[in-house]
């Protein structure tokens, strides 16, 4: 579903970002975890061509995202409340994504009615605007307009980040749900290894920029994590030490 090829990205000479190959299969709920810095969003931002790669391409369903708009049609995202638009209600804003996306106010409804227990009440009937809600609550409203008009690939940017722990479950059984049952191809990065080893069916990880480990998850992923990141801890304080 997505092909990524020779991609580089450098903000003046500093490399961000360097992937020689990697392809995400249609269906697959994929978790890309790393530090801070190590390029995340980096990736995200340029599947959704929101930033121009230095070298390569992605291709989304066949579509290079850089050349075409076609890959709009059936992708979807949530990346952070920069997505939202902060003077509408959530019906609002979310009746505004159904008409972009073909989908009329029935349509929208009766998708917002599967989402009635993840809203907790907090959502919809609340005549708050967009801009009022808390950052959780926000961002509970950003990734269900995620999931308006059917798309093949939702991305999102640490979803489970500023949620309670009961949203949270939720979330990781709409995820597994809408890869699992519904065919989704859901990319999703994650500062939670629990959170995205329970979720995601494979998990790469990235350091400066580079994947450096590529996992189908199973009952070792964890712990495979949790040696990786600890050894990186081991290593940083070796550099601090030797300066
Ligand atoms: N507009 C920019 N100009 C210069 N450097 C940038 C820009 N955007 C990102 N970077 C750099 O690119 C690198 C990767 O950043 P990115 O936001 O992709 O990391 P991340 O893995 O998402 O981090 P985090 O976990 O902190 O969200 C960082 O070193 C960051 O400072």
């Amino acid at each position: 579903m997505v092909h990524i090829e020779n991609l580089t990205k450098k903000y003046g000479s500093k490399l961000v970002l360097n992937i020689q190959e990697l392809n995400i299969p249609k269906g697959q709920s994929f978790g890309l975890v790393g530090n801070n810095g190590a390029g995340k969003t980096t990736l995200f931002s340029l599947l959704l061509d929101l930033i121009q790669p230095s070298t390569g391409h992605i291709s989304n369903n066949e579509v290079r995202v850089d050349q075409s708009e076609e890959w709009k049609t059936f992708t979807s995202s949530f990346i952070d409340e920069s997505f939202l638009i902060g003077y509408l209600t959530p019906e609002e804003y979310f009746y505004f994504i159904g008409e972009l996306r073909n989908r009329n106010k029935a349509d929208v409804n009766a998708l917002l009615a599967q989402y009635k227990d993840f809203f907790h009440g907090e959502i919809l009937g609340q005549k708050k605007y967009l801009r009022d809600l808390s950052k959780g609550n926000q961002k509970k409203a950003g990734i269900v307009a995620s999931f308006i008009g059917d798309p093949e690939v939702v991305i999102l940017d640490e979803p489970f980040a500023n949620l309670d722990p009961s949203t949270q479950i939720r979330l990781k059984g709409i995820i597994k749900d809408l890869a699992a049952r519904q065919g989704v191809t859901v990319l999703v990065s994650s500062h939670d290894l629990i959170h995205v080893t329970e979720v995601c069916e494979r998990i790469v990880v990235l350091n400066k920029g580079e994947v450096v480990k590529d996992i189908e998850t199973s009952t070792e992923t964890l712990r495979e994590l949790e040696a990786y990141f600890s050894e990186n801890i081991a290593v940083a304080a070796a550099s601090v030490e030797n300066i």
